[in-house]
């Protein structure tokens, strides 16, 4: 489903900050992305998702490059980034169905899913509102609601469960497992490694930029603790 080959990425005059990454995600695989702060995880996610340019190595979606079929490729996948960024002055309802109007949903869809989403995140009777009076926790969960009214088959997360309260996050938590058991493909950067270890099929963890493991959980953390493991990479490799 997603599939990055050899990708690196070098701002501006600046020195690599990922270096010849390659992963896989399959149908129905929930993949936590794992690194410290700077490691490049949100650099890959934006390169993923289509909005950086990178030169060297390559990216695809169910097969299609996401540099030269970006359109095809955007059609199939969904993004929330880690702060998201919304159109403030629309109401909630009315920020859903722009989103809606560019993937050309259907008004029956839309009202399934809406309904769906909304009572899940106890949100419902708060579309109505401006968005510039929401609480971060708030726009978060309007962004994954947004991302997921037209049923896209890739969802990318960069740092999803910053700013939701725990009833929430356990949420959004059925929401992915639901997404993956039907089907659909999710790959997310994540800080909080007791939630990729009890969410993830497989996970990578990314350190300056290079993969150190990647592949199922069970194979790489064994019999130890995530955290352990991360700990154990991270401090010696
Ligand atoms: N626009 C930019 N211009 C130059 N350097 C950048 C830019 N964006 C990110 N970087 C650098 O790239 C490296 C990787 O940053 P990135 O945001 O991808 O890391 P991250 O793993 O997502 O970190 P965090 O966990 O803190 O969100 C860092 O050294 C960062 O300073």
């Amino acid at each position: 489903m997603l599939k990055i080959s050899n990708f690196s990425k070098r701002y501006k005059n600046g020195k690599k900050v990922v270096e010849n990454l390659s992963l896989d995600v399959e149908k129905g695989d929930l993949y936590g992305f794992i690194g410290h702060n700077g490691a490049g995880k949100t650099t890959t996610i934006k390169a993923i998702v289509g909005i950086l340019d990178f030169e060297e190595g390559e990216i695809r979606i169910d097969n299609h490059s996401i540099k030269n079929e970006p359109l095809i490729c955007k059609k199939m996948l969904a993004y929330i980034p880690d702060n998201p960024d919304l159109y403030e002055h629309l109401s909630g309802i009315q920020y859903i169905n722009f989103i809606g109007d560019i993937f050309g949903v259907s008004q029956s869809q839309r009202d399934r899913l809406i309904g769906k989403y909304a009572n899940e995140f106890e949100i419902m009777d708060r579309l109505g509102d401006i968005i510039s009076t929401y609480s971060h926790g708030m726009k978060q969960k309007l962004a994954i609601i947004s991302a997921l009214i037209h049923e896209p088959k890739l969802l990318i997360l960069d740092e999803p469960f910053v700013g939701l309260d725990p009833k929430a996050a356990h949420t959004l938590k059925g929401i992915m497992k639901d997404f993956c058991k039907s089907g659909g493909s999710i790959f997310f950067s994540t800080h909080v490694l007791e939630v990729a270890e009890k969410l993830c099929n497989k996970i990578a963890i990314l350190k300056e930029g290079k993969l150190l493991t990647s592949g199922e959980i069970s194979k790489v953390k064994g019999s130890s603790s995530l955290e352990d493991v991360f700990l154990e990479l991270v401090n010696h490799e």
